[in-house]
């Protein structure tokens, strides 16, 4: 595959040699970095519609900044590919989201060019105005800017963040990259508002530019910049939210036009102002027409054919999970009206893309707004409904007071359905769902349950269906099932109650969730060597089942549990159970299996798997260890 040509790009390692070039060969830098990128992503899949959108304002927050010294906090963080080819990664750029590679997200440890760590939405005018905050007390002179997407604005946490700001008054550049896209179209009354700011101006003149940005700003911008022409270009003042809340606001610009951003960009730099917003308006998947056609505007993608725009999609062995429990959850909806779906920017992801087709007055997108998805929920199940919330385990981190204090204290039956949880892989551990087994598992009330395979959760969604006794959870991975065959029809499950899958005499193996495959190939090895090997499903991290556990423990010599997910979930549990039952006194071997108490680097999932010791051969490891030299020899 040629690569393509890229002669100015190649002449710039760096954004200092980004800033000897002027405005025109900014505009072939800029052409030459879109076509760099596609080739990239087209090689190692990834974020690409949103990264080919702010091609030009990477060039030119490089080129009017003086980066790293002035910090760029680019949210998400999953469109900083252009950024990266810039900063000095360029020779990685074909290594993204690849075993050893550049993480596909912004990451302090990658470069001194990425000042904050993302992949998470709307941390970045928090963090923005920390580091301003921390300029200021320290008596420094750089510039933050924090550039935010319009889907990302739907976050309280953006809000809090500008509320603080416009109250410290410190100076700050938030530039708010309004593409009227999230990861699908963007939901909501702010995202309305934005659509009005945009559509309802029109061109004023620059004299009345000039005239309005004098007296209301005095202060503004510099007298030098005030006589030019380039002074007004591209400013429209008059965001009322934004300046209610202590900004003023510019906008909005054309965020392809660098005639525009450049100078725009200058002044703001050389305001002496506190906070400022700058609208600026873009196209995501901008210059790429199968990602401009394409309805996700290319979001995520993997390996595709440059030219053609070919995703490499490799044909599926089994269902997804996401789609088994879509099907699964719409089946259970057609018999029971009260069933209604709660996403948060994620509809295709969770599945409830499919559900809100068939179901759209039972469907909510309420945006990035995990917190509020789960307090709503809670207040949908409060008047009788059968909320399930569809959240990926890792951004169901940020609505943990909401699950505690509105959901678990006041018992309700919310139905949480935890997708990608687990190791996601090219993600990496931002987006890892590793926690929630311990931080859902610990409150006084909760259900747990983590599906084995497909046809489980299947059963699972009907026993949260049918469960109305409080909250309850339900967990499975990324990716495709095992390839079970699928009941039609999900039955409800037993709370609390585990499954013996493998009747064994010395070793027993006790999975929670889908590394219960694994669990079986651990056990048909350990058989090869004589070791006889029972293997239950828990079905359930709470409640435990008390009477399968106490069984396991008093008939085996040694008992491992298996669970994808932190220290501090299911196999504390376990252990907690027998040292109180007094199960562990007469010398039973227990091993709990989890993932590393570290964070892991995005890698293949099999490898990642390994490393954690959660594959056939890390069990039959522990296994022997548990044995003991001596005793590993000893047959069953
Ligand atoms: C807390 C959280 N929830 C959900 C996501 C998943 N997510 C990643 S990017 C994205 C859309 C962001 O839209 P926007 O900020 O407008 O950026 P764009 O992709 O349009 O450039 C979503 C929902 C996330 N990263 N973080
Ligand atoms: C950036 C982000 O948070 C999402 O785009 C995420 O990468 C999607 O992950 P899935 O591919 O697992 O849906
Ligand atoms: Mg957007």
């Amino acid at each position: 595959m040629t690569r393509p040509k890229t002669p100015l790009l190649d002449q710039v390692p760096d954004p200092q040699a980004l800033r000897r070039l002027d405005d025109a060969q900014l505009r072939q830098l800029a052409d030459e970095l879109r076509a760099e990128t596609i080739d990239a992503v087209s090689v190692t899949g990834g974020h690409l519609g949103a990264g080919l959108g702010v091609v030009e304002l990477t060039v030119a927050l490089h080129h009017v900044f003086d980066t790293p010294r002035d910090r760029v906090i680019w949210d998400v963080g999953h469109q900083a590919y252009p950024h990266k080819i810039l900063t000095g990664r360029r020779d990685g750029i074909r290594t993204l989201r690849q075993p050893g590679g550049l993480s596909g997200f912004t990451k302090r440890s990658e470069s001194e060019y990425d000042p904050f760590g993302a992949a998470h939405s709307s941390t970045s005018i928090s963090a923005g105005l920390g580091m301003a905050v921390g300029r200021d007390l320290a008596g420094g002179t750089s510039n933050v800017i924090a550039v935010i997407g319009d889907g990302a604005m739907s976050a309280g946490m953006a809000y809090e963040a500008m509320n603080n700001a416009g109250a410290l008054g410190s100076r700050l550049i938030v530039i708010l990259n309004d593409n009227d896209m999230s990861i699908a179209p963007p939901v909501g009354a702010m995202s309305a508002y934005l659509a009005r700011l945009v559509s309802g101006r029109t061109y004023r003149s620059l004299r009345e530019v000039a005239k309005y940005l004098a007296e209301k700003l005095p202060r503004f911008f510099h007298e030098k910049a005030k006589r030019t022409e380039e002074f007004a270009r591209g400013f429209w003042t008059g965001g009322t939210l934004f300046e209610e809340l202590g900004f003023y606001y510019v906008g909005p610009i054309d965020g392809h036009n660098l005639d525009h951003l450049l100078p725009v960009l200058r002044n703001v730099r050389d305001a002496e102002s506190g906070p400022i917003l700058v609208h600026v308006v873009t196209q995501k998947g901008k210059g790429y027409a199968p990602a401009e056609a394409s309805a996700d505007k290319y979001h995520g993608v993997v390996r595709f054919d440059p030219v053609t725009g070919q995703q490499a999609k490799a044909p599926a062995n089994a269902p997804s999970y996401t789609n088994v429990f879509a099907h699964a959850l719409i089946k259970a909806a057609r018999e029971d009206e009260k069933i209604v779906a709660v996403t948060a920017a994620m509809p295709s992801g969770t599945g409830l893309d499919a559900f809100g087709k068939e179901f759209p007055g039972r469907t909510f997108d309420v945006g990035i707004a995990e917190q509020h998805a789960v307090t709503f929920a809670a207040g949908l199940a409060s008047e009788g409904f059968k909320p399930f919330c569809a959240i990926y385990s890792t951004f169901m981190q940020r609505a943990y007071d909401q699950i505690v204090h509105d959901v678990a204290i006041q018992n309700l039956p919310v139905r949480f359905a935890l997708d990608r949880a687990g190791l996601v892989g090219a993600d990496g551990a931002t987006h890892a769902g590793s926690f929630d087994i311990a931080y859902l598992a610990c409150l006084p009330g909760m259900v747990v349950m983590a599906a084995a395979d497909e046809a489980e959760l299947t059963h699972m969604v009907a026993t949260a269906a049918a469960y109305d006794a409080g909250p309850i959870a339900f967990r499975y991975p990324r990716g495709e099932g095992v390839g079970v065959e699928l009941p039609q029809h999900g039955v409800p499950l037993e709370i609390g109650k585990g499954r013996i899958v493998r009747e064994g005499t010395r070793i027993a193996l006790l999975s929670l969730g889908t590394r219960l495959a694994e669990c079986l190939s651990a056990a048909e090895l350990l058989g090869q060597r004589g070791l006889s090997t029972t293997v239950a499903d828990a079905r359930f991290a709470k409640p435990l089942d008390e009477a399968l556990i106490a069984r396991l423990a008093r008939e085996h010599e040694v008992l491992i549990t298996v669970e994808e997910g932190s220290v501090g979930g299911f196999g504390s549990h376990v252990l907690q159970l027998l040292a109180q039952k007094g199960l562990l006194d007469g010398g039973l071997k227990i091993r709990s299996l989890t993932l590393p108490d570290s964070f892991q680097d995005h890698d293949k999932p099999d490898k990642m798997y390994a490393d954690a010791g959660l594959d056939a051969a890390g069990i039959v490891r522990a296994v022997e260890t548990a044995l003991g030299p001596a005793s590993a020899v000893k047959r069953a």
